[in-house]
């Protein structure tokens, strides 16, 4: 339909997994108006009329933030939530001396090469609370010809003092995502996200049902191990994930828009550590050994130079996808598991993707038992990498995403449909952003890296790349 929806259609359509993606300029209008939103949707006066709001993130153009937002919400008080030190602190300082209305939070990065990685907006109305946990750095460029990601909650109304209590958290759901949000928020050790924790304790969160899945820099121990990363999935897949029965030969599925180092080979981290994470399961574990992983049970999905060099914006869509040949040189296992970005349904296939999105896929991959979106890529310093005999977690950035388990949307769910004629309503459709099946890497293929020239090929601007 060329109509443009409105943005209560499309928030009614989306529901109740209220999982959307960016729209894309250039594309045709029937895939911008098919569960798209722009930044300008999210912040719109349709969505209530603003307090406060808070936007943390890796990177904020301020003048072009503040012209996102409707013109009487612009005197509005501010938070911006960043990790910049030093001359990036400086700069992004300069670009906030206009606007009055914001105050600024350095989060703390106290492990070395972490980053603040999360991105979410707190938008707090007169009638409630909404939390945006989404993939977009709030710059431009990020909006305009990319795929991300967008998880919208629903409006979360005010709880009234009857139903406050002086101890504990009060309006919770079962996924106990407000208070998993609380705590996330608390580990910022910052007076000013002090206020937004209040705001977050005196809103009714039992609409949520999604799982917060966080991670925080630090090195984690005792409970709080399972609290972050790649061991809050496990544990969250351990207690309430699939029936391992049920999930025996499923895949994962990994997509993501840059890569680590993950180690000489794959046993150690990639299928050893991080893998058993995202194939747990409840009842006995399906854990796979390590070296007997193939493509069949890890399927990454990460833009190959074609990709980059035929998608909207060209070759320099790669200066978003920061994979250096450093470490490509040193895991070429990492490859055999790859396979291409393609979006034909979401007509996307050209969006070079920025969102990071992970599944648990079954055989013919029409099914998926779980579905995360998230900031983190695939990393040691995002998901968290064990250390002391696996009684710490140790972690090195700020990342944020929430995690879809069916039977919390219908009622002794076990799957999600991904093809939308086959879906029933025991297994919903859920609208994932890239093709099911996946379309493995041909022999000719090289992943995307982004510090080598590419002087072969002109890319869709009729430009080669030549890094600095
Ligand atoms: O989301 C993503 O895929 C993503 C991935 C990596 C990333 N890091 C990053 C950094 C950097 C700075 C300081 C310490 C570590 C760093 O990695 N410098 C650049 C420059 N250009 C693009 C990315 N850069 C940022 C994002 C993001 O967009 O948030």
């Amino acid at each position: 339909e060329d109509h443009q929806a409105t943005f209560q259609e499309v928030m009614k359509e989306a529901s109740p997994f209220n999982f959307l993606l960016t729209k894309v300029t250039g594309i045709p209008a029937e895939f911008n108006n098919k569960l798209s939103v722009h930044i300008k949707d999210i912040l719109s006066v349709e969505m209530g009329e603003l307090v406060e709001s808070a936007q943390f993130n890796f990177m904020h153009d301020i003048p072009w933030l503040m012209e996102q937002y409707p013109a009487e919400h612009r005197s509005k008080p501010l938070l911006i939530v960043h990790g910049e030190e030093r001359q990036g602190k400086v700069t992004l300082h300069e670009g906030a001396q206009n606007f009055p209305n914001i105050t600024m939070c350095q989060a703390k990065l106290d492990m070395i090469y972490g980053t603040h990685h999360s991105k979410m907006m707190l938008l707090l109305y007169t009638n409630g609370l909404r939390v945006v946990i989404h993939t977009a750095n709030l710059i431009e460029q990020d909006w305009y010809q990319k795929t991300q990601g967008v998880w919208i909650s629903p409006l979360f109304p005010k709880l009234d003092k009857s139903q406050m209590s002086s101890d504990g958290i009060t309006g919770d759901s079962i996924t106990h995502f407000k208070k998993d949000l609380v705590e996330y928020l608390t580990m910022y050790k910052s007076f000013s996200l002090l206020r937004w924790k209040q705001h977050i304790l005196q809103h009714d969160f039992t609409s949520a049902k999604v799982f917060l899945v966080a991670s925080v820099p630090g090195r984690h121990t005792g409970e709080s191990k399972n609290k972050w990363g790649h061991m809050k999935v496990r544990k969250v897949l351990g207690k309430q994930g699939p029936q391992a029965s049920f999930v025996k030969n499923w895949s994962v599925a990994g997509q993501f828009s840059s890569v680590g180092s993950l180690g000489a080979d794959q046993s150690k981290y990639l299928c050893g550590e991080w893998l058993q994470s995202m194939l747990s399961a409840k009842g006995v574990g399906t854990l796979y050994a390590a070296k007997d992983v193939t493509i069949k049970t890890l399927k990454l999905i990460f833009p190959s130079k074609e990709n980059v060099r035929t998608s909207l914006e060209g070759y320099p869509a790669g200066a978003s996808i920061p994979y250096n040949i450093q470490n490509a040189r040193k895991q070429q296992y990492f490859h055999a598991f790859l396979h291409k970005w393609k979006a034909d349904k979401r007509g996307r296939s050209r969006a070079s993707p920025h969102i990071k999105t992970y599944a648990l896929l079954s055989p013919d991959s029409k099914n998926a038992a779980w579905f995360m979106v998230t900031s983190a890529n695939m990393s040691k310093a995002a998901w968290g990498t064990l250390e002391k005999n696996g009684n710490q977690l140790m972690i090195r950035s700020y990342e944020i995403g929430v995690m879809f388990l069916p039977e919390y949307f219908v009622d002794g769910g076990e799957q999600f449909s991904l093809v939308e004629d086959q879906s029933t309503e025991a297994t919903p459709y859920f609208p994932i952003p890239w093709d099911v099946p996946l379309e493995p890497y041909t022999k000719a293929d090289r992943p995307w890296v982004w510090d080598i020239p590419y002087t072969d090929k002109p890319d869709s601007h009729g430009n080669a790349w030549i890094p600095g």
